[in-house]
């Protein structure tokens, strides 16, 4: 039988000093081991990242001395005004663009390049318009899923396509869609390549109100029946989006040399309701929050010094 070493002294017996000293390094490294235990996955470390562009005017700085560490299932939202390097950092975890100093760690490995562990979603979907729906998944699962047979293939990208509701679509080309079924076959690509770590670049952005809210229910799901599992870290410029999906909200100054302004945590409890949650004060203090993070003006009159 294994030996319990956190045993506390039988009632009555007497300590000296050192057996109280013994019994307090044994409770600190109990409490040590177990916090380490505790801690979640780190899925993306972002560690001190630096970006710099070279220009025809000279050399320029997107993003300074960047520190971010997001975990395993979070859902964490890039927020901040237009050029301030949301995409730029993103892109640094995605691996198309290598930070000039510091360093991406992505599921315990150092970012290099693109990799099938990290899917990417980009506001203008994406899709090859020559291929049906259908193909622009397979083709994707196809050049990942190595190990699938043709018949393994063709069953989970139709799964895919059932999941995000597209199966009857699955023979028209891209060509033939709205905006939200071709961002739904966007999303729908990205999941069957079952990447830990989506990344979406104003995924969005281009949808109307309705569609959006609907696709930002839709993500949610495919994140739940995934078991939340799926770290998810999504650029946006909309606050009520930011506020729905993440765990956390990264307000970001503006450029050039942009740092974190501030990092907002977003408690509200899952599921979410999209109707009812815009009542709960807990969303419009965050509302408000974010919204002073970003708006330095409310009215013209505060421009009349
Ligand atoms: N390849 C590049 N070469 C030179 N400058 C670049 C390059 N990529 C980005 N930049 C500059 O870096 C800054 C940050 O760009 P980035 O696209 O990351 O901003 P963003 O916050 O995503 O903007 P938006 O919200 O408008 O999409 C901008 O000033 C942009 O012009």
């Amino acid at each position: 039988m294994m030996q319990n070493n956190y045993a506390t002294p039988q009632a009555g017996s007497s300590m000296d000093n050192s057996d109280k000293q013994v019994l307090a390094k044994m409770v600190d490294s109990a409490s040590a081991f177990h916090k380490v235990v505790a801690q979640p996955q780190t899925s993306v470390s972002i560690k001190d990242v630096t970006v710099s562009f070279k220009t025809p005017k000279g050399i320029y700085t997107a993003v300074k001395s960047i520190d971010l560490d997001i975990r395993k299932g979070e859902i964490v939202a890039l927020i901040g005004h237009s050029g301030c390097g949301k995409s730029t950092l993103m892109n640094t975890i995605s691996g198309m663009v290598k930070p000039s100093s510091g360093e991406v760690i992505a599921n315990g490995k150092r970012v290099t390049g693109p990799g099938p562990d990290r899917g990417i979603v980009f506001q203008n979907y994406s899709l090859l318009p020559w291929l049906s729906v259908y193909r622009n998944i397979y083709e994707a699962v196809d050049s990942v899923m190595k190990d699938m047979s043709s018949a393994e293939k063709k069953d989970h990208v139709e799964q895919n396509l059932k999941m995000v509701h597209l199966y009857e679509h699955k023979d028209k080309l891209p060509g033939q869609l709205s905006g939200g079924m071709k961002q739904r076959v966007a999303i729908a690509r990205a999941f069957a390549i079952n990447p830990s770590i989506l990344l979406l670049d104003e995924p969005f952005g281009a949808l109307d109100a309705l569609t959006k809210s609907n696709m930002h229910v839709e993500l949610l799901k495919l994140w739940n029946l995934d078991n939340r599992n799926k770290t998810i870290i999504m650029v946006t410029h909309d606050i009520e989006e930011a506020i729905f999906l993440a765990d956390r909200v990264v307000v970001m100054n503006n450029g050039p040399a942009a740092t974190i302004k501030e990092i907002v945590d977003v408690p509200l409890e899952r599921p979410r309701n999209k109707k009812e949650i815009v009542h709960d004060p807990l969303y419009m203090e965050i509302h408000d929050k974010l919204l002073s993070l970003l708006l330095d003006k409310f009215s013209i009159e505060d421009e009349v010094e």
